[in-house]
């Protein structure tokens, strides 16, 4: 009897065909290595399914508030500050690791150009320009009052001209520092655990707390200093002192004798008739994160972004969709780079800088038009002005909770949010100043421009990439915007961020433009201009900015080996005469970031203490209780379940979301860890009145 079942060739494992005898061998399919493969492949996939499921559901759907780590560490800091009085905060040991300023210039333009201005302690609601939000002081952290120093202002005169190096020599080439670092060291990795949305929302917040435009005295638009090309003039005129020198061997710009970059100063107080010494910078905007850069940062912007009607701002329809309003007075709607139809208009002027920001204030003015809709339908009696108010209130603080709760976290990681004190209640401290740090706006948060991607994806509903786009070369023109606003939000949301990295993509440092009227090349290099940016600024010196961080002071550049590659250090000896003239974002962007965090420590230090000002030091800030600004807890709850997929759920066409919006969720493996959109709900109910 021939077994058809279990006679084996054990040579083989072959079994034998009844049909055609021993000579056809037939393997059955639990034992083909395909099948085997099928099954390991399987169980993978369903076991990493069920512990991504349990990991992203394990508090509850996305309205339910899920901070449970955060909420421990705030019973710690609750705890560690029990004893920590606000009121005589200076006098007491701070629970936190905070930077004390040791800048002596703080407090000139107060004392001498303040404007005076009278404050209603009882106003529910911010100023537009930020006065009167500390009342012992109102001017603090007012748009058009200078940065913060944490050092004083480092100029070769003491007053004006950019910092030289010790042994007397010009500090080198801003370029030539990136170059001979950075050039081609773009690693063209991705951070598989964060996507590209970090960029658009680092960039959103940074436009709602700084803005320095231009120094316009001298009318020295990039364009005026054309001149500066010209190498026959004897004496180098004043405006051209700052241009970045080019080296004839440069590795980009040399092939079309782009000899140097044109450089503008930064706006001074000299600008509004403040002469102060040294040169010091003003701020354009509100210095809280108050979303000033939606509403505008003076009463006059804000009033022409209003329709006065049912608290909305102003809008148009293009492709059946919501825009930001044409700003018909836009100086960029006939170039640098070509003719632009689509100018928006918005609380801050930088909207259309580039494609990332221009989305991010497109979908902020969507959400409050969204949220004043609820807000009026709620409360049908409120005026215009209240649904307006009420309105911009939640937007200001839905910014501070993302920031806090989802941003923060990822950029600084636990450990440094927990050090400096950022996470947990926060206790209204009038003692301290909320302005921004000029050490924070010209170095240490723009070593988080190594994670701009090269490219931004547009990618349809299922998914396909239908266009790449540079942002260097899609910089003031916002055009393409319009019928894309979902396809860029999917981009970002569903491509890897850019690994960290010591350096930044390739084409926001290498892109040559030529520029229509000029018969040249232009060039742009946004690693160049944050060195420069640096010096014109002012900014102390890498060692110096470690050393205030509570890092060992460097004496020579091999003590820098604590953070620095050796690699790196030898190049830093090729390019500065000793260790004490290296840039501080220089020294930032080669330090070693610490587990968990984006940034190195002397990075870290600075922006943890600037988030930290802008908490404690905000009379405003969502959570602070007892404050006639004060949201009431049901509120407060309220507001701390929102992400940032509450706001682009609602104010786009996307279907499906996670909860950790900033997290890369592979949409063709994780697709179930993602919530439909319409459970994205902000609870809205405490702001009924009865
Ligand atoms: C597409 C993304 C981005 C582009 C194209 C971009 C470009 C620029 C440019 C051109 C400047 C002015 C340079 C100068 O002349 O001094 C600037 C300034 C700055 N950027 Fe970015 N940036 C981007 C994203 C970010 C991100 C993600 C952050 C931080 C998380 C950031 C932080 C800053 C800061 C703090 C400044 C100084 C602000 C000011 O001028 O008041 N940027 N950026
Ligand atoms: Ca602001």
């Amino acid at each position: 009897m021939v077994n058809i079942f279990k006679k084996v060739d054990n040579s083989s494992s072959f079994e034998t065909d009844p049909l055609l005898g021993s000579k056809a061998k037939i393997q059955p399919f639990w034992k083909k290595p395909w099948f085997t493969l099928f099954i390991v492949i399987l169980i993978i996939v369903v076991t990493s399914t069920i512990i991504l499921y349990v990991f992203y559901h394990k508090n509850g759907s996305p309205n339910d508030i899920h901070y449970a780590e955060s909420e421990a560490n705030t019973v710690k800091f609750n705890a560690a500050t029990l004893s920590y009085n606000p009121v005589n905060a200076a006098s007491k040991s701070h629970p936190t690791s905070r930077v004390s300023s040791i800048a002596t210039t703080n407090g000139d333009y107060f004392k001498k150009c303040a404007p005076f201005v009278t404050c209603n302690p009882d106003d529910k609601y911010r100023t537009f320009n930020g006065s009167c939000n500390n009342l012992q002081n109102p001017n603090w952290g007012a748009a058009l009052t200078p940065f913060y120093r944490l050092i004083n202002a480092d100029f070769n005169d003491g007053n004006n001209t950019l910092r030289v190096q010790l042994d007397g020599r010009p500090l080198p080439s801003a370029r030539l520092v990136g170059v001979k670092l950075f050039y081609m060291r773009d690693i063209r990795n991705y951070d598989h655990e964060n996507n590209e949305l970090l960029v658009p929302w680092g960039q959103f917040l940074t436009h709602d707390i700084s803005f320095y435009p231009d120094d316009i005295r001298n009318a020295t638009t990039p364009a005026d200093l054309d001149h500066c090309y010209d190498k026959d003039k004897t004496k180098i005129p004043f405006e051209c002192e700052t241009a970045i020198p080019i080296a004839a061997d440069d590795p980009v710009y040399a092939q079309y004798n782009v000899t140097l970059f044109k450089f503008v100063r930064s706006t001074t107080s000299v600008n509004f008739s403040c002469p102060l010494t040294p040169r010091t910078i003003l701020n354009r905007n509100t210095q809280y994160i108050d979303a000033s850069h939606v509403y505008g940062s003076n009463k006059k912007t804000a009033d022409g972004l209003r329709t006065f009607v049912n608290g909305k701002l102003r809008s148009r329809i293009l492709k059946n969709e919501e825009y930001c309003p044409q700003n018909p007075n836009s100086e960029f709607k006939d170039g640098p780079l070509g003719k632009s139809d689509v100018q928006f208009a918005a609380g801050d002027v930088n909207v259309n800088q580039n494609l990332a920001i221009a989305l991010f204030q497109n979908l902020f003015l969507r959400y409050h038009n969204h949220l004043a809709e609820e807000i009026q339908t709620l409360n049908p009696s409120w005026s215009d002005e209240r649904v307006y108010q009420e309105t911009r209130r939640i937007v200001g603080a839905i910014i501070q909770v993302i920031t806090y709760e989802h941003f923060l976290p990822i950029i600084l990681g636990d450990e440094y949010m927990k050090e400096y004190g950022l996470t947990g209640q926060t206790t209204y401290d009038p003692s301290i100043n909320s302005a921004l740090a000029q050490e924070m706006t010209s170095g240490a948060f723009r070593a988080v421009h190594n994670i701009i991607p090269a490219k931004f994806n547009l990618m349809t509903a299922n998914y396909s990439i239908i266009d790449e786009v540079e942002p260097s070369r899609v910089l003031l023109q916002p055009d393409l915007l319009i019928g894309n606003f979902d396809n860029m939000l999917r981009g970002f949301l569903e491509t890897p961020g850019r690994a960290i990295q010591p350096s930044y993509n390739n084409l926001i440092t290498n892109v040559v433009f030529k520029i229509p009227n000029l018969d040249g090349y232009s060039g742009f290099d946004l690693m160049s201009y944050d060195i420069q940016r640096g010096r014109d600024n002012g900014l102390p010196p890498y060692n110096k900015m470690r050393h205030i961080c509570g890092l060992k002071k460097a004496n020579k550049f091999n003590d820098l080996s604590d953070l620095i590659s050796s690699e790196d250090i030898e190049i830093l000896k090729s390019l500065y005469s000793t260790v004490h003239d290296i840039d501080y974002i220089v020294g930032a962007l080669l330090e070693k970031p610490r587990n968990g965090s984006m940034v190195g420590p002397s990075t870290a230090c600075v922006i943890g203490d600037s988030f930290y000002r802008f908490k404690a030091g905000d009379r405003f800030f969502y959570d602070i209780l007892g404050q006639p600004g004060s949201f009431t807890p049901e509120q407060i709850k309220s507001l701390k379940k929102i992400t940032l997929s509450h706001v682009m759920c609602t104010s786009s066409n996307l279907g499906h979301m996670q909860k950790e919006t900033f997290r890369f969720v592979d949409h063709k493996w994780m697709s179930s860890i993602k919530y439909s959109c319409k459970s994205y709900k902000l609870d809205l109910s405490p702001w009924k009145e009865f």
